[in-house]
């Protein structure tokens, strides 16, 4: 499959990432960048050109760059975060999706919308009511993108939407029906297993902490790739957040 993936290389900063359902725990940049590069890696092998945001290494947390914009189609809605510390990352993720020719749309005050809380899943998007994402933020992506069925989820007990649910290529939402109310969910083995990034039609992208949903998934057909991330796992963070897939 061709397409984009838009990224940003983890700054010295990255320790200084917030945490809000976990206990701190220390975080090694150094590691943090080479786990980046091998996740950069794996998704170049899965055919996708891979754009670097420019650096912001004064933002802890701006490798998290799913959390930023929502891309659909053509148009990318740049995000206001819940989080008012996180919002300066939105500048320079604007300008790296306007580079690649994208129309930027913007969710503005009073509303508040992490991408982590969008998933979609074709004609699809469900938009996760979180502590980061507002009723407002939601009623402005609904507008933004009116050719898209827009779905209010609650979410329950962890950061954001794409932290309890993901969606696997054939349609089938994987996750844990303690964090949202959604009918249908395969529930992954351990939680880690809950973030999937879908490649294309047949391959997934998978961390290195869910070995079980790893096996789950290959023996339903799926070629699965794994990454080790855990110095973002410290941070909350999972496979989805660390980049922005623009189909070309
Ligand atoms: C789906 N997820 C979890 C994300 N898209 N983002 C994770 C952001 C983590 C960051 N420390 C924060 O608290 O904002």
């Amino acid at each position: 499959m061709s397409g984009i993936a838009l990224v940003r290389k983890p700054g010295p900063r990255i320790a200084e990432g917030i945490v809000t359902h976990l206990q701190r725990e220390p975080v090694d940049p150094v590691k943090a960048l080479d786990q980046h590069d091998a996740y950069v890696a794996a998704l170049e092998a899965a055919g996708r050109r891979v754009v670097y945001a420019d650096p912001a290494d004064d933002l802890p947390d701006a490798p998290f760059v799913e959390d930023t914009v929502v891309v659909s189609g053509r148009v990318a809605v740049l995000t206001r975060p819940g989080a008012a510390e996180r919002r300066p990352e939105v500048e320079s993720v604007a300008r790296a999706v306007r580079d690649l020719g994208l129309k930027t749309v913007m969710i503005a005050r009073p509303g508040t919308l992490d991408g982590g809380d969008v998933l979609q899943s074709g004609p699809v998007v469900y938009a996760g009511r979180s502590a980061r994402t507002n009723d407002e933020g939601i009623g402005q992506l609904t507008a933004l993108l009116p050719e898209r069925r827009v779905v209010p989820v609650n979410v329950r007990g962890v950061l954001h939407l794409k932290s309890a649910v993901t969606a696997l290529p054939d349609g089938t939402l994987i996750g844990d029906p303690r964090h949202v109310d959604l009918p249908g969910l395969l529930v992954p083995p351990e939680e880690p297993g809950a973030h999937v990034v879908p490649l294309d039609g047949s391959r997934v992208l998978l961390a290195a902490s869910a070995p079980r949903t790893a096996a789950l998934l290959e023996s339903r057909g799926l070629d699965v790739t794994t990454v080790d991330i855990s110095e973002f796992e410290k941070l909350e963070g999972c496979v989805t957040c660390l980049s922005v897939l623009v189909d070309d």
